[in-house]
């Protein structure tokens, strides 16, 4: 169960300091992990999740609520019709992403009808959050007001060239799709603007990963200080 805002001022955290964006889900440290596709949020999920820290993250959320037997996939099919499933009543991904990078507004509809629900799904997750600060990963913590959730923005970072080839050779998707899903995120500079860490992922995975474990003695103190 989410606790209250009150739970956290009797725990004595703080709530109105220069990192605080809003409501918190939980009294506990949670940090926004960010980035467009392909950046790496993943990847450095990975590296948090070795050091004992709870990653709630959103994308595995977006599928929990379009599992079949739940509503929003009856509503999905309903608005883009029957073709929208695969034979065993899944959601057929592949067909949907085509459908929505290409169409602004069917893809304004499937955020409406999706991101609240998302949101509930990332709550409860995060409540369960046993670790001493928690990370929600969320490639649109921007975009969605998703950051109103956390306390910190952490952005995954790397020139936009690299990151078509490495969502491209992961997804095996052509470049033009990466290209559309960019455009539907947030650019680059804008969201290093919001950011309060980042992490360079121009480098290999070694350098992702001490600038995480530089990143999480950050966190850890700043536990320890009541951020
Ligand atoms: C369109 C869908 C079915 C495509 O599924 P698919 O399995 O091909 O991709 P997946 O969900 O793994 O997303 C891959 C990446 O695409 C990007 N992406 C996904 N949704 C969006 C969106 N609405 N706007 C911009 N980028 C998006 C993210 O970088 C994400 O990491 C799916 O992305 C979806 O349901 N999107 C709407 C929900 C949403 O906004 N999810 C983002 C997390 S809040
Ligand atoms: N530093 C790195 N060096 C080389 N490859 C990397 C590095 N970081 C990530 N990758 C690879 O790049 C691809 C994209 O990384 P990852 O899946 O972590 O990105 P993401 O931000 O989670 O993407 P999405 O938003 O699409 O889920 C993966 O194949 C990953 O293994």
């Amino acid at each position: 169960m989410v606790r209250p805002l009150f739970m956290a001022a009797l725990t004595g955290h703080r709530y109105n300091g220069p990192s605080f964006y809003g409501f918190r889900a939980d009294s506990v440290l949670t940090i926004g992990l960010t980035g467009g596709i392909g950046s790496g949020k993943s990847a450095a999920a990975s590296c948090f999740r070795a050091l004992g820290i709870n990653v709630v993250d959103a994308d595995w959320a977006a599928r929990v609520v379009v599992q079949p037997g739940q509503p929003a996939l009856a509503k999905i099919a309903e608005h883009f019709g029957a073709d929208v499933l695969l034979e065993n009543g899944e959601l057929d991904r592949a067909k949907l992403r085509g459908l929505v990078f290409d169409n602004a507004n069917e893809r304004s509809w499937l955020e409406g009808l999706l991101h609240p629900l998302i949101r509930e799904e990332i709550l409860r997750a995060l409540a369960a959050s046993q670790s001493a600060y928690a990370i929600l990963e969320s490639p649109l913590l921007i975009e969605s007001g998703q950051y109103k959730l956390v306390d910190r923005i952490c952005v995954v970072d790397l020139p936009e060239e690299q990151q078509v080839a490495r969502a491209g050779a992961r997804d095996r998707s052509d470049a033009e799709q990466i290209r559309k899903i960019m455009a539907a995120q947030l650019p680059r500079q804008q969201r290093l603007e919001k950011a309060d860490d980042v992490l360079d992922n121009s480098g290999d995975l070694a350098s992702l990963e001490a600038q995480v474990e530089a990143l999480h003695q950050l966190y850890l103190q700043l536990v320890e200080e009541n951020y």
